[in-house]
């Protein structure tokens, strides 16, 4: 996964002034979505609730099927909720078609008419949403200006590169001003590169629209961490976890939200004692300090004796003498070089069933069976409650 600089992140409060949540841009009020009927139907989405401040980015990360693009088109009007509400600002639009929604939607498939010339494609919403004749030529102007689109205005969709086709469908839907905008895997389509270079068009675009609200939806984890001000889990129909996108990669609340947003090694360990946010805990023969978050909402028992799982990330942990003290002992099983970095495989003393990935600069050479230390900062050691059946 790409390395995202957490400390430059924009936070929602830095640009937006004060967060307002009291008068959201979007809700999401216990949101329940149903497709089939009888014994067929299933949940696609349950007991959803979500509210996106005015100005705020979020994404919704979850695995394929997890419910995220049902929960788009429940808010662009897509599909009817069987109970729950949706409202935009303060108004209910559960019960409103999707025209009169006014939010801009763009898809991974960039759905743009083939016959229609690029400015007619991006002019077409403004028809729908009855803008004067007079103001559609400036504003489809202004809107392939945003996206760096401006030369193209005279070629079909199939004169055009699948980035820069996705960049009109962005154009099409910021035309109508949309104080709600909907990504929906926005990038999926588009090869490795290109999808780093749009990266950084959707970091500036977001930029240059403080009062936008987004949601994009993903299953890519560098996408949410690079764009989003807080990231909403999800797994099968439902939002497992939410918060900022740093507290999130740095404190993962939950062993599933720790793998999914990538690389943590999940170790079996048991609670010591916990003084604060310090803790003391024991994996496999060694005795390690590691930080004992307590989340936002709750209240977690690090109790004595109970087990939990230590979310350590690959390249966070340093290879040290077998002799050092606070450091697990552990043997090298593979190492696989991957040119800036070589990815090693330890099986940790006690814990033959638990394997640890850990990262080295460079091209490292350790021979299988290699007995090293591994140590890592306490704050680079976070516990996790160990999930349900484990404990
Ligand atoms: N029109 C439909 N009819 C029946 N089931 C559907 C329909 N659309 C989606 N589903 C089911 O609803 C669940 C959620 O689908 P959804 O498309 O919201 O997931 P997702 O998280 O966006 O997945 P992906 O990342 O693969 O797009 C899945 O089990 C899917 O099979």
């Amino acid at each position: 996964m790409a390395d995202v600089d957490l400390t430059k992140r924009r936070a929602a409060t830095d640009v937006h002034g004060a967060v307002d949540y009291s008068a959201p841009a979007i809700t999401f009020d216990r949101v329940r979505v149903t497709y089939g009927r009888g014994k067929k139907a299933t949940d696609a989405l349950s007991d959803f609730n979500l509210r996106v401040a005015p100005g705020e980015t979020v994404a919704l990360l979850g695995p394929s099927g997890s419910g995220k693009s049902t929960a788009l088109k429940a808010l662009a009007g897509f599909v009817r909720p069987a109970s729950g509400t949706v409202r935009l600002g303060g108004t209910d639009v559960t019960d409103l078609p999707p025209a009169k929604r006014g939010i801009g939607v763009v898809v991974q498939s960039y759905a743009l008419f083939p016959h229609m010339r690029v400015r007619d494609n991006v002019a077409f919403g403004l028809k729908s949403h009855r803008v004067p004749r007079n103001d559609v030529g400036p504003r489809v102007a202004e809107a392939l200006e945003m996206v760096g689109m401006s030369g193209y205005a005279a070629r079909l969709p199939r004169e055009l590169s699948g980035g820069q086709q996705q960049r009109v469908a962005i154009a099409r839907a910021l035309a109508i001003r949309p104080k709600v905008l909907l990504l929906d895997e926005p990038l999926a389509a588009l090869d490795a590169q290109l999808r780093q270079a749009m990266l950084g068009e959707l970091q500036r675009l977001r930029d240059a629209l403080p009062d936008t609200a987004m949601l994009y939806v993903t299953h890519d984890q560098s996408e949410a961490l690079a764009l989003a001000d807080r990231i909403a889990v999800m797994r099968d129909a439902r939002l497992v976890d939410i918060d900022t996108a740093e507290n999130l990669w740095k404190r993962p609340p939950s062993s599933f939200t720790a793998a999914f947003l990538g690389g943590a090694n999940l170790i079996p360990c048991t609670v010591n004692r916990v003084i604060g946010t310090s803790a003391l805990v024991t994996v496999g023969q060694s005795t390690l300090n590691a930080e004992a978050p307590q989340p936002a909402i709750g209240k977690v028992d690090w109790a004595p004796g109970s087990a939990a799982l230590l979310c350590v990330r690959p390249h966070t942990l340093q290879i040290v003498a077998t002799s050092e003290r606070d450091a697990l002992r552990a043997n090298v099983t593979s190492n696989v070089w991957r040119g800036a970095s070589t990815r090693l495989t330890l099986a940790v003393d006690g814990l033959p069933d638990s394997p640890i990935e850990v990262d080295v600069a460079g091209q490292a050479q350790f021979d299988s069976g290699h007995a090293v230390g591994l140590h890592f900062p306490e704050q680079a050691g976070v516990l996790i409650e160990a999930p349900e059946g484990a404990r």
